[in-house]
């Protein structure tokens, strides 16, 4: 279906926890986020259903993030029952890659078409810091599972942070050169509640493009990687992976946006960055069927606004990207 600016809407990014099992600096309060009684949370078959009306607008890609969503038990049937949705013709999955090393195969046999895994440092200690707890040998092993598996295309999120990662952008970006990984960078966006963390720590997608072509050579354009979201990818002549750009502050594309999201207490959201939602959980738990929860999702889909305004500055939300799902 269309939204009111003429956009196509086929793309649902479900938060399957807000729960995570790491607590990124830039993303999560070090004592994490306030509980929710599990029964908020929308199970596993509600999830299904909430797919299958949207479905019905058209929906035809689905990406399971959170939180970490390798932490929510029920995964793997998860994915199993929406592999058997006929429509679905994507079921892609983001995640911090700790538990990727051993739950890899498993996903691959439940019907996981690729992931994207998150990694903003190759040093152990840096990785642990900004983590909080991580341990990068887990994610190293995560994104060689990812590789063996075939999850591919396998993409590597980088958030560019001035004064964390800037000396190692190079080093990330050379990981396409003999693998085939396409490490994006994302800008830093001004969300959640580690404001005083991420002041003035903003790199532009350009300037990293600067950073790195100094180093490594030119980049040529590239229009064949698989995927529904925003980024623009790029390739050193030869290599198997590509660069990809997320341009979230900087040049936003949001002209081209083409998704809902669903948080895991089941509300609808518009935009990743406008905090208005839908409740959909209500009517679900009403006993509502798809056809009438499909009437909520073309709610949302009109209610999605043309632009977001991230330039103007930080953005109060009572939510955090954890519990948006990024
Ligand atoms: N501003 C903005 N950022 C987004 C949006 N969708 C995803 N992102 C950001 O892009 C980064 C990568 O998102 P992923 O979860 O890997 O998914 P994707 O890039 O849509 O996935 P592909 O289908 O592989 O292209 C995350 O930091 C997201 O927060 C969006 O609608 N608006
Ligand atoms: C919220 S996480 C959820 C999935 C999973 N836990 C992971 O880390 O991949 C999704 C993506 O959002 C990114 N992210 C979180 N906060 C961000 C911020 N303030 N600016 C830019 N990206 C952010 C993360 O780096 C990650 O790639
Ligand atoms: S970015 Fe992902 S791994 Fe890091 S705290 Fe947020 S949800 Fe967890
Ligand atoms: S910021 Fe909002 S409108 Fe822009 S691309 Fe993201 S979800 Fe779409």
């Amino acid at each position: 279906m269309h939204d009111r600016y003429q956009r196509q809407i086929n793309y649902l990014r479900i938060s399957v926890t807000d729960r995570c099992n790491l607590r990124c600096v830039y993303c999560m309060p070090a004592e994490g986020i306030k509980h929710i009684p599990h029964s908020e949370i929308l199970t596993m078959e509600e999830i299904v259903t909430v797919v299958k009306a949207g479905v019905l607008v058209g929906i035809k890609k689905v990406r399971l993030t959170g939180g970490e969503p390798l932490v929510r038990g029920g995964i793997l049937d998860l994915l199993r029952n929406l592999r058997d949705i006929p429509e679905i013709d994507d079921i892609a999955l983001t995640t911090n890659g700790i538990l990727l090393g051993e739950m890899a195969s498993d996903l691959k046999a439940a019907g996981l078409k690729r992931v994207n895994i998150s990694l903003d440092t190759l040093k152990p200690a840096k990785f642990h810091r900004i983590t909080r707890y991580g341990n990068l040998n887990l994610v190293r092993s995560g994104i060689a599972a990812a590789l063996q598996n075939e999850l591919g295309p396998v993409k590597i999120n980088t958030v560019a942070i001035r004064g964390f990662n800037d000396d190692e952008l190079v080093d990330l970006a050379r990981l396409t050169l003999d693998k085939p990984l396409h490490v994006r960078f994302i800008e830093l966006m001004p969300i959640g509640t580690s404001d005083a963390w991420s002041k003035g720590r903003f790199i532009s997608n350009q300037e990293v493009r600067e950073l790195i072509t100094r180093t490594l050579g030119n980049l040529e354009e590239e229009k064949n990687i698989l995927g529904s979201g925003p980024a623009r990818y790029s390739r050193f002549p030869g290599a198997p992976g590509t660069i990809g750009f997320i341009s979230a502050v900087s040049n936003h594309f949001c002209a081209a946006c083409n998704r809902l999201r669903l948080t895991a207490t089941g509300q609808l959201r518009p935009c990743l960055f406008s905090g208005r939602e839908i409740d959909l959980k209500q009517a679900l738990r009403a006993g509502a069927g798809t056809g009438e929860l499909a009437g909520i999702f073309k709610e949302a889909i009109y209610a999605k606004p043309d632009c977001h305004d991230l330039a103007v500055g930080w953005q109060k939300d009572d939510r955090i990207m954890s519990q948006i799902g990024g």
